[in-house]
């Protein structure tokens, strides 16, 4: 006997309506028929009663003891059975019409036709029984919640009927599609777990908050784009690749893909712009021993909070910010940190540019600024013209030579691996990856210029000045920068050697040296404009002179001192400008030294002091002996020409006015001063000279071959 059958039928007729909440707002009462402590064979219906099942007796009793009248007439909302169901007992569970909330779990029913009869149900659970036949039962017009887990069901059908559902569990039953719930306006929790499916088609534009599509068969994410709520989705133990899909479901906050095929670091890409994506499993995927996984993952998705059941710390969110996209102070740190390392490996041996004196670092010039802004030509010419002060740095390169470019002249070209090598060896004091070359400056040109007793100058990217100046080194920085982008551009493109694309990024990266000029006010010495590169020129002149005090020279040469107290007082000015030098790379580099590094630095020192002692000074340390106006961070002298167009495009530093003689003249002999000049002011007016015997260990004596 069918349990339709043993329905009493004036039930089902019944046109009463659903009895109100009782007064007062008292919330109805649930039943909950328990498991009888011992079962027993009853016989019932023609049929054995098996153990732990409930029949109409059972029920009716219970419902007898809470003081019930009959069952068609009270206002048990929720009936919970949570042990077998005879038909009798199905029977009776049919005549509480009124019944909203109703529990048959384990209850071995095979299909749900007794529920037509309870038609203001509001929720069902009817999971872990033998029902094969997907909803059989009339709607309940207000039925929300079905759990119809754990049964045999495999085929869904339309569902319209349903309008007010909002949550549906059909997990461990055998459907292969999706199908039926176009209509289900409300559905906002579906779960299929553990089922067959093969595909997620069939959701459609649902307002579905939470889907587990778990362990089935799904390869891919399929139709589920118009899924605009979503905020939970499980796929876990499925088969799929790729992340492709997900990318437009901007509500989804956690995604579960554990146990499934994903194989590239690069399908967490599709997931990059899920504004409120936090927590992301792809436990048990082959792409989890890829190295780096867990970082590169972590900075793609960086709002993530909880990556593969494990919260995200803040110190991976800076590893993996370090790794894939360092800050230029990381990449500058860290390359410093490489060269010093490889150098220190090496036996050490005393430099030439070492210590020069215990206040003046070795002296250098660096012209920076964008790719062919021109400051290669403006160091040649420079270190051409002021050929007693300076020598022109050949850094290495591992490009090959333009046409006209001169191996040892322009660069040192180097393959790869010999690039590689050098930095192993310690060779190198900086290096850069400029595109996809390699580009380093060597201890050794700077030790080459320090050799003939010349301040060494050199051309390079900002990359190469933040490294730099992580070094032992103080150089004088010159930012050489176009104001005319549209005329910088036309340059690049008449070079005929860069492709568009690196004419955008050179053009690009102008802003980039102009937004640290006037972010860090001092990080270059001088700011010229590089539009007109005579123009340039004839500034750059001007600036070396006056970090060289030539002007001054010439002018106490020509016009004596207009009386001792004059003289003196300007001496000491340079002095306490060179000490505050001194001093500063001093600070330096005591905190970055360990105890043994001390040690070894005080050792280096003494062997200094021994090895220079008697010596004279070499011409180019009045590098540090200008006027305190040119002094770096006081001053950022800029000549006027550059103060306009500078100020007006960029906001950059203010230039002082002045110009220099005509760049194009070779050296005038009244302005370079001859060598008897340079050696006696580096013995007695060289600032600090009377306050210290130790003089700087670079031999005085400049290049042999003159000009
Ligand atoms: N050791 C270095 N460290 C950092 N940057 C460097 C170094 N050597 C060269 N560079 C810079 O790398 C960039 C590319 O140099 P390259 O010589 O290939 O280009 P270019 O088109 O000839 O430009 P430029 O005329 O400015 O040298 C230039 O801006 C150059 O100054």
């Amino acid at each position: 006997m069918s349990v339709s059958e043993c329905a009493p039928q004036p039930v089902v007729t019944d046109p009463r309506p659903a009895p109100e909440l009782p007064a007062g707002g008292a919330r109805p009462q649930d039943v909950v028929v328990a498991p009888p402590t011992s079962g027993g064979e009853d016989e019932e219906d023609g049929k054995i009663k098996e153990e732990g099942e409930l029949g109409e007796d059972e029920i009716g009793d219970h419902l007898s003891d809470l003081g019930t009248v009959t069952a068609a007439e009270h206002v048990y909302r929720s009936l919970s059975i949570t042990q077998g169901l005879s038909p009798r007992g199905k029977s009776a569970l049919c005549s509480y019409i009124y019944l909203q909330n109703l529990e048959v779990p384990f209850s071995k029913i095979k299909d749900l036709s007794c529920v037509s009869f309870v038609p203001h149900l509001i929720t069902l659970d009817a999971s872990h029984n033998d029902i094969t036949n997907f909803f059989g039962f009339q709607p309940p017009r207000n039925l929300e919640e079905v759990n119809l887990s754990h049964n045999h069901m495999s085929e869904m059908k339309d569902l319209s009927a349903y309008p007010s559902l909002r949550r549906l569990n059909l997990d461990y039953n055998n459907f292969r599609e999706i199908r039926g719930l176009q209509r289900c306006v409300s559905l906002t929790h579906l779960s299929l777990a553990h089922n067959r499916l093969y595909s997620t088609r069939g959701l459609n534009s649902l307002p579905l908050r939470d889907v587990s599509l778990k362990a089935n068969q799904i390869q891919r994410v399929e139709n589920m784009d118009c899924l605009r709520a979503l905020q939970t989705l499980d796929l876990s133990y499925n088969r799929i690749q790729s992340l492709s899909g997900l990318q437009n479901l901007d509500y989804l906050g956690v995604i579960n893909l554990e146990g499934n095929l994903v194989r590239e670091i690069k399908e967490a890409c599709h997931l990059h712009d899920l504004p409120l994506l936090r927590v992301l499993n792809l436990q048990e995927n082959p792409v989890q021993d890829q190295p780096d996984y867990r970082l590169a993952v972590t900075f793609f998705l960086q709002r993530l909070t909880t990556l593969d059941q494990k919260e995200v710390t803040v110190e991976e969110k800076v590893s993996a910010m370090n790794k894939f996209d360092p800050p230029a102070e990381v990449v500058a740190a860290k390359d410093h940190m490489v060269h010093l390392m490889y150098h220190l490996m090496q036996p050490q041996v005393l430099l030439n540019s070492t210590l020069p004196g215990l206040d003046t670092p070795y002296p250098m010039l660096v012209l920076t600024g964008p790719q062919a802004c021109g400051k290669r030509e403006l160091a040649h010419k420079l270190c051409q013209h002021f050929a007693d002060f300076f020598a022109y740095g050949t850094c290495h390169t591992t490009r090959s030579p333009y046409f006209g470019e001169v191996d040892g002249c322009d660069y040192h070209f180097a393959s790869e691996e010999e690039f590689q090598r050098m930095t192993r060896m310690g060779k190198f004091i900086e290096t850069i990856q400029y595109r996809e070359h390699h580009y380093g400056l060597s201890w050794d040109a700077i030790e080459a210029a320090a050799q003939d007793g010349l301040a060494c100058c050199v051309h390079m990217e900002l990359e190469g000045v933040r490294s730099l100046k992580m070094s032992r080194l103080e150089p004088r920085y010159v930012l050489l920068v176009p104001t005319d982008l549209e005329a910088y551009a036309c340059r690049l493109r008449q070079r005929g050697l860069y492709s568009h694309a690196q004419v955008q990024t050179a053009v690009a990266r102008v802003a980039l040296y102009v937004t640290v000029n006037r972010r860090q006010p001092g990080y270059f010495d001088n700011v010229i404009p590089c539009d007109d590169l005579r123009e340039a020129y004839t500034m750059l002149s001007q600036v070396v002179r006056d970090y060289l005090g030539l002007d001054e020279q010439m002018a106490g040469k020509s016009t004596p001192a207009t009386s001792a107290g004059d003289s003196l007082a300007a001496e000491k000015e340079r002095d306490r400008d060179n000490r505050v030098f001194g001093n500063k790379v001093e600070a330096r580099m005591v905190p970055q030294t360990t105890s043994t590094e001390t040690a070894a630095l005080q050792r280096r020192r003494q062997l200094a002091r021994e090895a220079v002692a008697g010596q004279s000074a070499a011409a180019y340390t009045q590098l540090f002996s200008s006027s305190p106006e040119s002094r770096p961070s006081s001053g950022l002298s800029t000549l006027s020409l550059a103060r306009a167009s500078l100020e007006d495009m960029y906001d950059g530093p203010e230039p002082p006015g002045g110009l220099g003689q005509d760049p194009e003249q070779p050296a005038d002999p009244t302005t370079t001063p001859d060598r008897s000049q340079l050696a006696s002011r580096g013995s007695s007016s060289r600032p600090g000279a009377d306050a210290k015997p130790i003089l700087p260990p670079i031999p005085s004596g400049r290049r042999t071959s003159e000009p």
